[in-house]
């Protein structure tokens, strides 16, 4: 029974392919550059023997449909589909699902148009979205897809922490409020942490990190989100690779009347230019990370106020709970980077959060338990792995 996995971003498509009889990755993929000159894909497959075979691709991908039928030819050409119409079914990472979804659904016209609605809500996720489903319904119309929503974990999060001090009318109207991102990934690494505690998730207070090119925190109360860092927008919260997060939104009526900058170039400032990039130049931790530690001071200093943003909503969060169990890391940066958790987490011992720095420098690829032996709270490394988590609802889904 195979199910594939698409995450179609504004220029990118992540996709994984899934053998769900044993539970293994058949095929793991990524293109990008989609609509640019020149596109870029890569697709690394696991043969029976545990062999590993990797294509790479560069030519013009157009547009999104030039890149899902890509991946069906690398797919086809590497031997682990034949036919799309094979698949048991396809699931997709759906960014934005508004107030309509707290789970996830099997695709049909209605919640096509639903997803549609929300487009204005997430211009650069949703629509490429839709066409992931589009291209795949035209190619494969008796294939069950299911979409799986990245706000659908915060839906439970109580409107004193949702609604934002603006006229109520702005809500009721607009329906701006905070919705949050990345929810499946949050739902995953608290549950993997509840059962590697062994504890009842509905028991935990569980504070997780979701560090990646995107970032954000999560409160996590008894199996129930009750906030979370990204609002209305993944733009909301904490430093991001290219996203400045938390800001006075006075700043951009200052910009607008002193430089003169429209909309469209305070959205690109705000979403593509600042963050690690805007402060340092570069946003892939690695390099940051390795120019700090070389002395370079602006390096050093995106750093620090990375890790400082973190700091300060983990202890709100630890104030929103009434204190944690359990801190959680994960993402490329929480579940790599030593310097960035020890900095996250430095002189937090009298609020119950000590970390063992050893511990902490320890690698593992699985989960990881880095706290000090009296530490109140516990804090663990646990990769995530959102495709994975899209292939088992999608399975539940389908039956
Ligand atoms: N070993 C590592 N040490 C430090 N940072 C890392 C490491 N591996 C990946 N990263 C960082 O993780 C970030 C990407 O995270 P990832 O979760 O893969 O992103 P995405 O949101 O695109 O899925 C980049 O900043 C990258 O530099
Ligand atoms: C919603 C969001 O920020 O996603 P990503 O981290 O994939 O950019
Ligand atoms: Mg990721």
């Amino acid at each position: 029974m195979k199910i594939l996995v698409l995450n179609a971003g504004s220029s990118s498509l992540k996709f994984q392919l899934f053998n769900m009889d044993d539970l293994s990755v058949l095929a793991t993929g990524m293109i990008e550059q989609i609509g640019n000159d020149i596109g870029q894909a890569k697709l690394a497959c696991n043969d029976d023997t545990g062999g590993r075979q990797e294509t790479e691709v560069s030519r013009v991908i157009s547009d999104h449909s030039s890149a899902i039928e890509l991946m069906t030819v690398l797919l086809q050409e590497n031997g682990v589909l034949t036919d799309v119409n094979e698949l048991a079914g396809v699931g997709h990472r759906v960014v934005h699902g508004g107030e309509d979804f707290r789970k996830p659904v099997i695709i049909t016209d209605k919640v096509i148009r639903s997803i549609r609605e929300l487009v204005p809500l997430a211009p650069l996720h949703n629509p490429a979205n839709i066409t992931g489903i589009e291209v795949v319904t035209a190619m494969a119309p008796s294939v069950p897809q299911v979409a799986v929503f990245d706000t659908a974990f915060h839906q439970s999060i109580p409107q004193h922490a949702y609604l934002y001090a603006l006229p109520y009318k702005l809500y009721e109207e607009y329906k701006i409020r905070r919705y949050g991102f990345h929810g499946t990934s949050h739902a995953y690494v608290s549950k993997k942490a509840a059962a590697y505690l062994n504890c009842s998730y509905k028991e935990l207070k569980i504070i997780t990190l979701h560090l990646g090119n995107g970032a954000s925190a999560a409160a996590i109360d008894c199996g129930q989100c009750v906030d979370t860092s990204m609002g209305f927008t993944p733009l909301e919260g904490l430093v991001m690779g290219t996203r400045s997060g938390d800001l006075d939104p006075a700043i951009l009526f200052y910009l607008a009347r002193e430089t003169g900058m429209d909309f469209g170039a305070l959205d690109s400032l705000l979403n593509k230019e600042s963050g690690l990039k805007g402060i340092c130049g570069n946003n892939d931790m690695r390099t940051i990370g390795k120019m700090a530690a070389a002395g370079d001071a602006q390096p050093l200093l995106a750093l620090e106020i990375f890790c400082y943003r973190i700091k300060k909503y983990i202890g709100a969060y630890l104030a929103v709970l009434g204190g944690a169990d359990c801190v959680v890391f994960t993402g490329g940066i929480g579940e790599n980077d030593t310097k960035v958790r020890a900095k996250c987490l430095h002189g937090m011992e009298r609020l119950g959060v000590a970390l063992d720095l050893e511990k902490n420098d320890s690698q593992n690829d699985g989960i990881m338990e880095i706290q000090k032996a009296d530490s109140r709270c516990k804090i663990l490394v646990v990769p995530t792995d959102e495709e994975f988590e899209i292939a088992t609802q999608t399975m539940e889904l389908i039956g």
